[in-house]
């Protein structure tokens, strides 16, 4: 569906990726996991459209994309959407819950009932009516980000990118997140590439794992395989790390392998 292949993206002659070659196919929950400059947000702006790689393509449903190509662009913001790091500081603190999220729908153009797509939007994350008049100050931060997953899915986009879309939150609130988007994953198919420096993020979430290292993709597995016997020393070494902060990689079992069903977003609490 989208992906780059063979990228390479050089400042001052150092080559920050090398050897990045991957697809994403619909509806999959993919994870892309390294150390701090191993390359993962250079990436996810070569993603985006927001850079050009002095080397290689990204395709998306038979179309390239690169930046400059503003009709392209603007189809792809309707195909594949962004969930921020942060936020707290991507939701401008003027507007209203309802506003913030609408306004993508304005951007792109996209015709039909904006009030109805707001309302459904906040109901994919949980967020009820009584969120529309909010403004970003009076939410907490688990609510600031489903907020943030809201504006995203109200275009209705086939792929989500998310950027450590857990970093800040406290434990269970991170637990709530997930489950909102492995439930949007599963309802409404939408296929979710989430970027994280921690592994055990990825474990919860992902059926295939990529170890991007120093640039290079060294890993592209399933997860339970990759967390069962790890290829490279690197992989391993980021395992180690993870376990030391997370109980949750002693038994991973990536959601397509759990028993049982997802509750619904109407089962989480805000
Ligand atoms: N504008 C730039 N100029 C020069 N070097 C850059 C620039 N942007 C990134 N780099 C370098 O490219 C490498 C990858 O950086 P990048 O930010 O993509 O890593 P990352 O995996 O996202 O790290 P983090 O998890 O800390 O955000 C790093 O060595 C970084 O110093």
């Amino acid at each position: 569906m989208a992906g780059p292949r063979r990228w390479g993206w050089r400042r001052e002659r150092q080559p920050i990726l090398k050897a990045v070659d991957f697809a994403i196919r619909p509806g999959e929950l993919i994870g892309l996991a390294g150390v701090s400059g191993a390359g993962k947000s250079t990436l996810l702006n070569l993603m985006l459209g927001l850079a050009r790689a002095d080397s290689g393509e990204i395709w998306c449903q038979g179309r390239r994309i690169q930046p400059g190509s503003v009709r392209v662009l603007r189809w792809y913001r309707r195909v594949v959407q962004y969930i921020p790091q942060d936020p707290a500081a991507s939701l401008d603190p003027r507007m209203r819950v309802r506003e913030l999220v609408r306004e993508p729908l304005v951007h792109l153009g996209i015709d039909g009932d904006h009030r109805r797509r707001v309302s459904e939007a906040l109901a994919q994350v949980g967020l009820d009516g009584s969120f529309l008049e909010r403004r970003p100050e009076s939410l907490s931060g688990g609510q600031a980000q489903r907020v943030a997953i809201a504006r995203a899915i109200a275009v209705r986009p086939r792929l989500l990118l998310a950027d450590e879309p857990l970093s800040g939150l406290d434990l269970p609130v991170q637990a709530k997140v997930t489950q909102v988007l492995k439930s949007l994953n599963h309802d409404a198919d939408i296929a979710l590439l989430l970027i994280s420096h921690d592994l055990s993020v990825v474990c919860r979430l992902c059926q295939r794992t990529l170890i991007l290292d120093a640039g290079a993709i060294i890993e592209d597995r399933p997860t339970a395989a990759l967390f069962r016997q790890p290829a490279q020393a690197h992989t391993a070494a980021l395992l180690r790390a993870a376990t030391t902060f997370s109980t949750t990689l002693s038994m991973p079992v990536p959601p397509s392998e759990a028993a049982g069903r997802h509750p619904t977003t109407q089962e989480i609490p805000s």
